[in-house]
């Protein structure tokens, strides 16, 4: 896939969502935590890790490098039920690949039950090794659709992505 070489600006700031249905006797999995005693989980072709698909498109965006569904088509079989978690270590490949690292990222999940206020530090320090970066540097929020959409998960990651050091 052939993008035009980043402008080397010295910060770079990317946004991604996702959602994904909620169906009954499946596992919730979010930011490669499986949540305990969900009685929903995702419909996906993957593992339907929603947040872990939120920061790979935002990791992605940042440098213009597309989306996930161009690098993990749901239409290859390969990819039946993939752990998200490879994902998010290949759209961080490509974007450390071009000279940049990610800085701080910023999730919110919206999801109405169940509550994942009593998770939310297993699933920062989830995602802060997954990233590379200090929990400190991993916002996790999480909010409801206020019963507008009980049967859905979704996510939604800001990421600002900072050249790294020695890069021309
Ligand atoms: N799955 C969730 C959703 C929300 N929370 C916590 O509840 C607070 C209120 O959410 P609203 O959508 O009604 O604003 C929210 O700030 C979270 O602290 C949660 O823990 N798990
Ligand atoms: C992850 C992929 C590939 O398995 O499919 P899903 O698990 O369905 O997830 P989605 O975010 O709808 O699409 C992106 C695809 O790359």
């Amino acid at each position: 896939m052939s993008t035009p070489p980043a402008r080397p600006l010295p910060y770079r700031v990317g946004f991604g969502e996702d959602a994904h249905r909620l169906a009954p006797g499946r596992p919730l999995v979010l930011g490669g935590v499986t949540i305990p005693g969900a009685e929903h989980g995702a419909v996906a072709h993957s593992d339907g890790d929603a947040a872990l698909h939120a920061l790979a498109d935002a990791l992605l965006s940042g440098l213009a490098l597309g989306d996930i569904g161009q690098y993990f088509p749901d239409t290859a079989a390969e990819w039946q039920g993939m752990d998200s978690r490879l994902i998010l270590a290949r759209a961080l490949a490509l974007v450390r690949e071009r000279g940049y690292a990610p800085g701080n990222v910023a999730l919110v999940i919206t999801l109405d039950r169940p509550k994942l206020g009593p998770l939310r530090a297993e699933i920062a320090r989830s995602l802060a090794a997954l990233l590379g970066l200090p929990e400190s540097d991993v916002g996790v929020s999480f909010k409801t659709s206020e019963g507008l959409a009980p049967a859905h998960v979704q996510a939604r990651a800001t990421v600002l992505l900072l050249r790294a050091a020695g890069e021309p």
